[in-house]
């Protein structure tokens, strides 16, 4: 740990930092700041939730100048909650030094984004196809550029985002400064990464010096007709103060949200097809608490930093590990523990244990709650709240009631009734969801042991997660991401955006995948990367 005072920041930059309750750096800031000040590129790598924007974010605006009106930085993000995340936390380090700085993504209002962009932000934080759209309309032009940084690089790197990209880093100056940052590394990126950067100062943050996140994983082996039943029983028992569900399909996100509304929960979807005005009042639900229960595709896997997430549900198996690893880093992040739940149907145990081998982490298994554990748990929590409110007094009015009815029932009976109203009718209505496909081992997994870090420090466990052990050759694999992107969709100018077949499918803006190698096929998944 080290002081952000010895980093040799302007007072301008700390005092935001003070201001922002960061007492000490972390290890990837640590590393990090040192050598993006110095000028160099670089690609930094560490575990979710371990302060990746910050240690990109503090370097960069201790850089620029506030006297310049020209738009000298570009954050690139893969989705738009993202962009407007990171564009909150850069506005808040920003704060006294009196640089501008504003997200531009798909979805919003173009009109109020070139409104904004005439108060001359110097900092732009966008999603890559917004950023096109406006680079077009000559309304963003990047000539004086000096700073690229590709947060979620290699999400950004992937093959759907890869052209716009390109598209958009050629009209930034050469001699700039590009930085890459990630959880995850899959070998691959390298080759990418010679594209994009000059000479790259390697960052991987190895576990033990990282105030490692604990998130305790586990896996039921659940058939797929149960899955909804043991998702229920699972919030009942653990009570999540905040979690996240993460379904495969956009159909999936809305059948499931739905029927958890209807047993009684409060909880909420969030997806690609949505309108981008629901997807901001699900997220803003969701981070003030008015929903306890996020149901989502990928599309909350990557970045998403909401305090109080407890629990993170992997309703199906994510296609890719390095998905997984991005999903359960929604909790046990800043130094805090989390618990992450995976469902495995009997068909995709392989899946889960390639999973395990990627992410060189054993993931214990655990047996499907009981109705009974349910139900406690449950009554747990009503009695809990019985007592909070009883402790925070102010009874008085209901006192005079309750000895009249004492004198007529008995204690016992009394309170039990008081505590089956408070746990709620549960409307067990039969609910089915329509099945979705087991996930499959992909063919180049069976080969190569694929690892998802970038291969150069021998003891860098990828993501930091205690211990594991288990197969794990640096070079092997070829870890590719094998999406069929179904469409580009989201920010075109006409305002569709939906893909045609919107019940699997979450059309996103990337571009279909041609040239995979593996020829095309339908994906189910969301990929809903608007931008
Ligand atoms: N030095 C620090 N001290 C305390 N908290 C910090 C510090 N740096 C960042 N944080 C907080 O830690 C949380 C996680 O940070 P951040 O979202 O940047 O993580 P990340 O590494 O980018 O994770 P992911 O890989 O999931 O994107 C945020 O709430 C952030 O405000
Ligand atoms: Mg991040």
């Amino acid at each position: 740990m080290k002081n952000f005072a010895e980093l040799g920041l302007e007072p301008k930059v700390l005092q935001a930092i003070t201001e922002l309750g960061f007492e000490e750096a972390t290890p990837i800031q640590a590393q990090s700041i040192p050598i993006a000040m110095s000028g160099r590129d670089m690609i930094g790598q560490a575990q979710t939730g371990t302060g990746k924007t910050a240690a990109f974010g503090i370097p960069l605006i201790n850089k620029i100048s506030k006297d310049t009106d020209k738009i000298v930085a570009l954050i690139m993000t893969p989705t738009r909650e993202l962009a407007i995340q990171v564009a909150e936390e850069i506005g808040k380090l920003t704060r006294f030094k009196g640089i501008g700085s504003l997200p531009i993504y798909g979805g919003q209002d173009i009109g109020r984004q070139i409104r904004a962009l005439k108060k001359k932000p110097q900092i732009i934080i966008g999603t890559p196809g917004r950023l096109l759209d406006h680079i077009n309309r000559k309304t963003i032009r990047l000539d004086d550029v000096e700073t690229v940084i590709l947060d979620e690089a290699d999400e950004m790197l992937d093959m759907g985002f890869m052209e716009d990209i390109q598209s958009i880093l050629k009209l930034v100056p050469e001699e700039r400064q590009t930085m890459l940052f990630s959880a995850t590394m899959p070998p691959n990126i390298q080759k990418l990464a010679q594209q994009f950067l000059k000479n790259p100062e390697h960052v991987s943050v190895v576990p033990k010096q990282v105030s490692a996140p604990l998130i305790d994983q586990a896996y039921i082996e659940v058939p797929e007709r149960q899955k909804f039943e043991a998702l229920c029983r699972l919030i009942d028992m653990e009570s999540p103060e905040l979690a996240i569900v993460f379904g495969r399909t956009k159909r999936r996100v809305d059948e499931l949200s739905e029927a958890l509304q209807k047993r009684g929960y409060s909880a909420d979807g969030l997806h690609g097809d949505l309108s981008q005005n629901q997807r901001d009042t699900v997220m803003r639900k969701f981070r003030d608490g008015s929903i306890d229960v996020l149901v989502a595709t990928d599309v909350a896997a990557r970045g998403l930093d909401v305090s109080g997430v407890t629990h993170v549900v992997n309703f199906d198996l994510p296609q890719d590990p390095e998905s997984y690893v991005h999903r359960i880093g929604r909790t046990g992040r800043a130094g805090k523990e989390g618990t992450a739940w995976s469902f495995v149907t009997p068909r995709e145990i392989d899946h889960l244990h390639l999973i395990e081998r990627v992410t060189r982490h054993r993931i214990t298994r655990k047996p499907l709650p009981t109705l009974a554990e349910a139900i406690e748990g449950k009554q747990r929590i009503i009695a809990e709240r019985l007592l909070e409110t009883i402790e925070s007094g102010e009874l008085n009015e209901y006192k005079g009631l309750a000895i009249q009815l004492l004198e007529q029932y008995d204690s016992v009976q009394l309170l039990s009734g008081a505590m089956k109203m408070l746990t709620g009718e549960k409307r067990d209505s039969e609910i089915q969801l329509t099945p979705e496909d087991p996930i499959r081992v992909k063919r180049r997994y069976n080969n190569g042991k694929p690892d998802l870090r970038n291969g150069r420090k021998p003891s860098g466990n990828y993501g930091g997660f205690r211990g594991g052990s288990g197969g794990g050759n640096r070079n092997g694999g070829g870890y590719n991401r094998d999406r069929d992107n179904g469409g580009r969709g989201g920010y075109n100018r006409s305002g569709g955006g939906r893909s045609s077949d919107s019940s699997y499918r979450d059309g996103g803006d990337r571009k279909p995948r041609t040239s995979n190698g593996e020829g095309r096929r339908p994906s189910k998944r969301d990929d809903s990367f608007n931008s």
